[in-house]
């Protein structure tokens, strides 16, 4: 299979060939392979306690042991070889069961009182007779799951505690209080292709986002420009997170040892690179190009699934991400909370195409004007300015 897939000028150099991420190396490998092709510093984790402390380590438990359950699936699917897009029913399982495990870990490890859980699915089909059998293979996967952490070992989960895990979700979140939010697996399709995708995790507290975790199964520990698929010594597997006011930090999702990481410096547009969705279902990509010609960049656009995207901006693989919806398509808070903080801790900034903040605190739904950018501070205003400019050009050409 080709390293790089490329098509009319565009590259997508995380192709199915990657490997799932396993238990493998000695951190050490790691923590080198990381630093010199990241050019992160290893900074020890704050000693200080934070009030968000707590809540951080039961996060980046729960999103680890998704990911394994996800993991676990995807291999399944691809090795089948039934990744076709009329087979939902693999995906449907590794959805529910990641936000159930999600779910079960956050309230087991934390006060389950004050437990609110914004998330992306719903027990609906799984209630009806046909739900029957799926909800069967999904209370397996999730104890199975859980089995795996020595921690959960010996109550195995009912079908009727796998249900009430998942419609946990169904919080309306909103301004007060503190809130989950959470994607179980985003980028289902690229999870169906073997591609990219997140399980993507975040709270809220008083409307605003204070943690943000991305484990991302599919990503490279090295950079994605310089990934190559082919070679097998090539590690993936990441696991991001952020508190706010602390930074953003990555590890392998196997844990390795923590790397602060920060997003590009750069300030010549024509040296940056830029991401977007690989569904141009999900995002214009005309409009993008267009944008990323008024600005002056050279290199084509880098088009990978899910939020992977912001974790892969915060440590400096890309400088750019640009979002621009099809008409009438209305973005919701678990698409991108977990993602926005791990990009601004890491010192990016993220915004709507006017240049305001992103919004967490109205519910399910992020009310915003036209599309997200992200980018770093030097970056913005010429990134806003070409954007502008690419809009106005498109309501008069209409
Ligand atoms: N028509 C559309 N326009 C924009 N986003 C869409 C869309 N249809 C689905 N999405 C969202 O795009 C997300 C994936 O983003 P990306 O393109 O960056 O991989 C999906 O998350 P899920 O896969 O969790 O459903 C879904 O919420
Ligand atoms: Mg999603
Ligand atoms: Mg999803
Ligand atoms: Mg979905």
């Amino acid at each position: 299979m080709a390293t790089f897939a490329v098509s009319s000028g565009t590259i997508n150099p995380l192709t199915r060939t990657l490997p799932l991420a396993k238990n493998t190396k000695p951190l050490s490998l790691f923590s080198l392979s990381i630093s010199l092709s990241l050019k992160a510093s290893k900074t020890p984790l704050r000693a200080s306690s934070m009030s968000y402390d707590k809540q951080l380590a039961a996060a980046k438990k729960a999103a680890s042991l998704a990911a394994r359950l996800c993991q676990k699936v995807q291999k399944a699917l691809l090795q089948a070889d039934v990744q076709s897009k009329s087979d939902k029913s693999p995906v449907t399982v590794a959805d529910y069961g990641s936000q159930a495990v999600v779910s079960v870990v956050l309230q087991k490890e934390l006060d389950s009182a004050s437990f609110s859980l914004v998330a992306e699915e719903d027990s609906g089909d799984l209630r009806k007779e046909e739900g029957k059998e799926t909800l069967q293979r999904i209370m397996k996967l999730v104890n199975e799951t859980l089995a795996s952490d020595e921690t959960y070992g010996n109550a195995p989960l009912s079908e009727e505690d796998v249900l009430a895990a998942i419609d946990s979700g169904r919080s309306e979140g909103g301004p007060s209080g503190q809130h989950w939010v959470l994607d179980p697996i985003d980028g289902t399709k690229g999870f169906v292709r073997g591609d990219q995708y997140a399980i993507a995790l975040a709270l809220l507290d008083e409307g605003k986002a204070v943690l943000g975790v991305l484990a991302c199964p599919n990503l490279p520990l090295s950079s994605v420009a310089s990934h190559n698929p082919q070679d097998p010594q090539e590690k993936v597997g990441c696991l991001f997170y952020a508190q706010v006011g602390s930074g953003t930090y990555m590890q392998s999702l196997d844990g390795s040892t923590p790397i602060k990481v920060h997003v590009t410096d750069l300030d010549n547009p024509e040296d940056a690179s830029f991401f977007e969705s690989f569904e141009a279902a999900h995002s214009l990509h005309d409009l993008s190009s267009s944008i990323a010609k008024k600005l002056g960049v050279k290199a084509p656009p880098v088009r990978i699934d899910s939020q992977a995207k912001y974790g892969a901006l915060s440590r400096g693989d890309g400088a750019i991400y640009l979002r621009f919806p099809h008409k009438g398509y209305r973005e919701k808070i678990w698409d991108h909370a977990a993602g926005y903080l791990v990009v601004a801790e890491a010192g990016g900034v993220v915004s709507d195409a006017a240049g305001n903040t992103l919004d967490f605190s109205r519910g399910r739904y992020l009310d915003l004007h036209e599309g997200i950018i992200v980018t770093n501070q030097k970056l913005m205003p010429a990134l806003l300015k070409a954007v502008k400019e690419s809009l106005n050009e498109k309501s008069s050409s209409l």
